[in-house]
């Protein structure tokens, strides 16, 4: 999955991002409620010279969680801590990073759904009362201590909202849902990335990059690269139609940015299953994908775009996927 251009993950190519992360508020670009809102909230905190609420990100992969968790940090003006789900395995490891704060300071935690029991259920009474209760020593001799902590701002970030415990998610006072990207939001972040790396590109080059990017900022730019190095391999700065097309052709997207990945998937519910509904399992199992890898990275595009539907018995291909593939839809 990892070698997928299109693939909304972050891979080795962290550099690279980390060089195009906006600071500010002002320069994330698009996603224009939850910036009005966080605007709003970031303000109001300062005024009362506050932390700010703990703040839940979700959405698909590479639509700028990470990036967001950054700036909420550079607004408050507070230092930006980050963590994961899966690196706090134990209570300890958690009670370390909290220990470690300094007042206001902004926690980050990624894939936040991925947390044990055991750890989510010492992160409660820290959200909500700035304390944690840990347990030291074995056995007999085993005692309860409660530590204080510094008021701070828990910001956690999953692709999957639904499979946060409704503790945990009600212990966040904002809740932000990031959506898919539009082409006019995505040009605007591709001629950004231009100017970050001093490249010149004119708008319907960025466009035809924008349009193959899912809806998705880390795609938009992983797109840029391949298309730059085109460029530099041809000795100019300047990015044309002409050379951009040339790079995207052979990044074999097509011009909705699905790949062989996504063609599979939906080819194996027009062709396996005439059309659908067919279930998750079923589906996985014929094209090799995992279920959560399925409905995490894959589906949510094809939802957004309309090429398939969720019903009750299973996913099914819509017409619209019908005519990309220009085939003729069954009657049924
Ligand atoms: N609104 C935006 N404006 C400009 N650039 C953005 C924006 N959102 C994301 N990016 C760029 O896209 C890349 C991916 O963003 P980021 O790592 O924050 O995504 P993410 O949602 O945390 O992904 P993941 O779920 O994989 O952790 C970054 O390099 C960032 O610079
Ligand atoms: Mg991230």
């Amino acid at each position: 999955m990892d070698d997928r251009i299109v693939s909304g993950n972050s891979s080795q190519e962290d550099a690279f991002e980390l060089s195009l992360r906006p600071e500010w508020l002002q320069q994330y670009i698009g996603q224009h409620s939850v910036k009005e809102n966080l605007a709003i909230f970031i303000q109001a905190a300062k005024l009362r010279n506050e932390p700010l609420d703990h703040v839940l990100l979700y959405g698909p992969p590479g639509l700028g969680k990470t990036t967001l968790a950054a700036i909420i940090a550079h607004e408050m003006g507070v230092q930006f801590r980050s963590t994961s789900g899966p690196a706090i395995e134990r209570p300890g490891d958690l009670a370390a990073v909290l220990t470690a704060l300094e007042p206001g300071d902004v926690l980050f935690i990624d894939e936040i759904h991925r947390l044990s029991r055991a750890v989510e259920e010492v992160l409660y009474s820290a959200m909500e009362d700035f304390f944690i209760d840990i347990v030291i020593g074995k056995g007999e001799t085993a005692r309860s201590v409660r530590l204080d902590l510094p008021p701070f701002t828990l910001v956690g970030a999953t692709t999957r909202a639904g499979s946060l415990s409704s503790p945990l998610r009600d212990r966040f006072g904002v809740l932000s849902r990031l959506e898919f990207y539009g082409t006019r939001d995505l040009q605007e972040i591709v001629v950004r990335t231009a100017s970050v790396f001093n490249m010149k590109i004119d708008d319907e080059s960025a466009v035809e990059i924008a349009s193959r990017s899912r809806g998705t900022p880390r795609i938009a730019n992983r797109l840029f690269k391949r298309v730059r190095d085109f460029a530099q391999v041809e000795g100019t700065e300047e990015i044309s139609v002409a050379l951009a097309m040339k790079a995207l052709e052979m990044l074999q997207v097509d011009r909705l940015g699905l790949d062989h990945i996504d063609h599979k998937l939906l080819e194996g519910i027009i062709h396996k299953y005439k059309g659908g509904p067919v279930g998750i399992e079923t589906l996985s199992a014929t094209i090799g994908e995992e279920t959560h890898t399925i409905e995490d990275v894959y589906e949510p595009y094809l939802l957004q775009i309309g090429f398939i539907q969720r019903t009750p018995r299973g996913r099914v291909a819509t017409a619209l996927a019908y005519d990309h593939f220009q085939l003729e839809m069954p009657n049924s």
